[in-house]
């Protein structure tokens, strides 16, 4: 479905040092500093994957979306999507793409939501009998009847991100590039807009490329990772790969009687500590647990002890600390 092979893309941004004397200089001689936002980026996708494009803030996570979309053209290597390639072929290849951008809108400030559909109706020449059925369901699955007729600048984030959504599947893509769909959203919201980006995927085939920096998102949609970092791909591989890598790392939370001392515990590292209750992490390949609940027990009163996997979020942390990102 897609192809990238290569992908580098530079941005050159004005250098200027603060002050006044440094402004005056600047307007007469310019300098620059190169930016290497996508560096020799490679990596196929498969029809009906959902893959998290995930990495730290300005990672280039972005910069592929926008070249994949065709909204920037990169300095070396190639794209296909579906066989187009996205900033030549514009005019044919958005009619079978989706994008969603969660900090920026699609739709018009002032209209009603349902104008601006109608607009994208037009523009992408979607039979009526086709949009009336698309908008029916989308309508139902987001739950937008009681917002449609309402302005956009009248919507709560949540409320414009599921119109952003439905906007974006109006023409029934194929490919759906999603950056960043549940920032800022509440919790009940993320997850209405997990559930449905999981049946269109299932329902529909639609693949899905998200970059979210909430690993609830990859948890909850997808089965592969692609990471990258400073525009370097580092790790392409499934979410499972990434949970048995880190799965001898534990989290320990003990709660104790009163304990004025900080606790010392061999083979393990303590996170947080107060005076009744302490988490710790303990690499079980190295550490056995028993022995380290023998050490706490000489210390302290143990009252009660909660021993976990390593969350998801920590792991892409080890990740990240693993490519010192
Ligand atoms: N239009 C631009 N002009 C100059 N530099 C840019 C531009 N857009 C992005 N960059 C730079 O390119 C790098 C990659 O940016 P990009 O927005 O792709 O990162 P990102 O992974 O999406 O980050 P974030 O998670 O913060 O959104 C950053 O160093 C950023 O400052």
């Amino acid at each position: 479905m897609i192809i990238v092979k290569g992908l580098s893309k530079a941005y050159q941004v004005a250098k200027r040092s603060p002050g006044v004397k440094e402004a005056m200089k600047a307007l007469f001689k310019r300098e620059y500093k190169v930016v290497e936002a996508l560096n020799d980026i490679s990596f196929t996708i498969e029809p009906g994957e959902i893959v998290g494009y995930i990495g730290p803030n300005g990672a280039g996570k972005s910069t592929t979306i926008k070249v994949m979309s065709g909204i920037l053209v990169p300095d070396v290597g190639t794209c296909t999507v579906m066989g187009f390639t996205p900033w030549k072929d514009r005019v044919q290849y958005v009619k079978h793409i989706g994008v969603v951008f969660g900090q920026r809108s699609q739709l018009w400030w002032d209209v009603p939501v349902i104008d601006s559909f109608e607009l994208l109706r037009d523009i992408y020449k979607v039979p009526e009998q086709e949009y009336q059925s698309t908008l029916a369901l989308l309508t139902e699955t987001l739950e937008l009847q009681e917002i449609i007729h309402m302005p956009v600048r009248q919507l709560s984030l949540g409320q414009r991100m599921r119109c952003e959504i439905a906007a974006s599947l109006l023409h029934s893509p194929s490919v759906l590039f999603l950056d960043e769909p549940t920032i800022g959203l509440d919790a009940v919201s993320k997850i209405a807009v997990r559930r449905f980006i999981r049946t269109i995927n299932e329902e529909k085939g639609v693949t899905v490329i998200l970059t979210t920096h909430d690993m609830n998102d990859i948890e909850a949609l997808a089965n592969r990772i692609i990471l990258i970092g400073k525009g370097k791909l580092l790790y392409d591989g499934s979410l499972s790969a990434i949970r048995s890598q880190f799965g001898t790392l534990k989290t320990m939370t003990v709660v104790y009687s009163h304990h004025a001392e900080p606790l010392k515990v061999e083979g393990a590292v303590i996170e947080s500590w107060t005076t009744e209750r302490a988490v710790l992490s303990v690499d079980t390949a190295q550490t056995v647990i028993s022995e380290v609940l023998i050490s706490l027990s000489q210390q302290v009163e143990i009252l009660d002890v909660a021993i976990d996997t390593l969350p998801i979020e920590d792991m892409i942390i080890q990740l990240y600390k693993e490519h010192q990102l």
